[in-house]
């Protein structure tokens, strides 16, 4: 049975890896993929990972038809065997409905990757519906980590150092850039809520108003 299935968990913990992984393991078998993707950090129509592996993906803008653009390759006789969709928490939600016609009605395989909540732990519009509709969600199996030695599992913001919990929805970035204008770092969800970053929690460390006072 075709099925979609979302591949979900925080920024950083390998999905854009195991998706140019799925797409390696089925070509080496003669099979053959349509790739989208959404602003990745690489570029338009680029699917990146921080292994340092890339392949060209389809940019499936925001009103793009994925249901429509499928039937079309198909129809000038192009082979399609199964969908990636990376970074598919940027989907609208009209597309993600798209992806499971592709799975009922033209009965292809839809692995859709992607992190589940924004820097404020809400979920994206995509994601949610992926979650709606998915006939599986898998967890990631390398877990980003918190700098607490937690598992990571939230995304924070970071404006000039600073976590942030206001904001644009969407500002494309990446992780272990703290001097970037916009950086993310992912966290566990104590330190989420406490707003405790590497360098937060580091300078709360160095600082002795933080410590426990004994009263006597
Ligand atoms: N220099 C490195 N050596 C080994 N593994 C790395 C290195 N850089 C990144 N990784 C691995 O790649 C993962 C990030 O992969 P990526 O596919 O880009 O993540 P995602 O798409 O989930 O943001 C990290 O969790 C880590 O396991
Ligand atoms: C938390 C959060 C992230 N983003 C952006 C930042 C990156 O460009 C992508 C995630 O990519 P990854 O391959 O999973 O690291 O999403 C955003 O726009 N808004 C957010 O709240």
């Amino acid at each position: 049975m075709p099925e979609l299935v979302f591949f979900s968990g925080t920024m950083d913990c390998g999905k854009s890896t195991l998706a140019l992984q799925r797409i390696y393991n089925r070509s080496a078998r003669g099979l053959q993929g349509v790739i989208f993707t959404r602003d990745d950090r690489a570029g338009e129509g680029k699917l990146s990972s921080r292994l340092g592996l890339v392949t060209d993906a389809v940019e499936a803008a925001p009103e793009m038809d994925l249901y429509s653009y499928v039937v079309g390759r198909m129809s000038q006789g192009d082979r399609v065997d199964y969908l990636i969709v990376d970074e598919a928490q940027f989907l609208a939600s009209e597309q993600v409905d798209q992806l499971a016609r592709v799975v009922d009605d033209l009965e292809l395989d839809v692995f859709a990757f992607g992190i589940t909540t924004d820097f404020r732990a809400r979920l994206f519009p995509g994601s949610q519906r992926l979650i709606e509709l998915a006939d599986r969600i898998e967890a990631l199996q390398v877990e980003a980590m918190c700098w607490c030695g937690a598992r990571a599992t939230h995304n924070a913001r970071t404006v000039g150092g600073e976590m942030v919990v206001e904001g644009e929805q969407i500002v494309v970035g990446d992780v272990n850039h703290p001097a970037a204008e916009v950086g993310y770092e992912v966290l566990c969800r104590r330190h989420h809520r406490r707003r405790m970053t590497s360098a937060s929690a580091h300078a709360g460390a160095l600082s002795p108003d933080v410590l426990p006072v004994a009263s006597d």
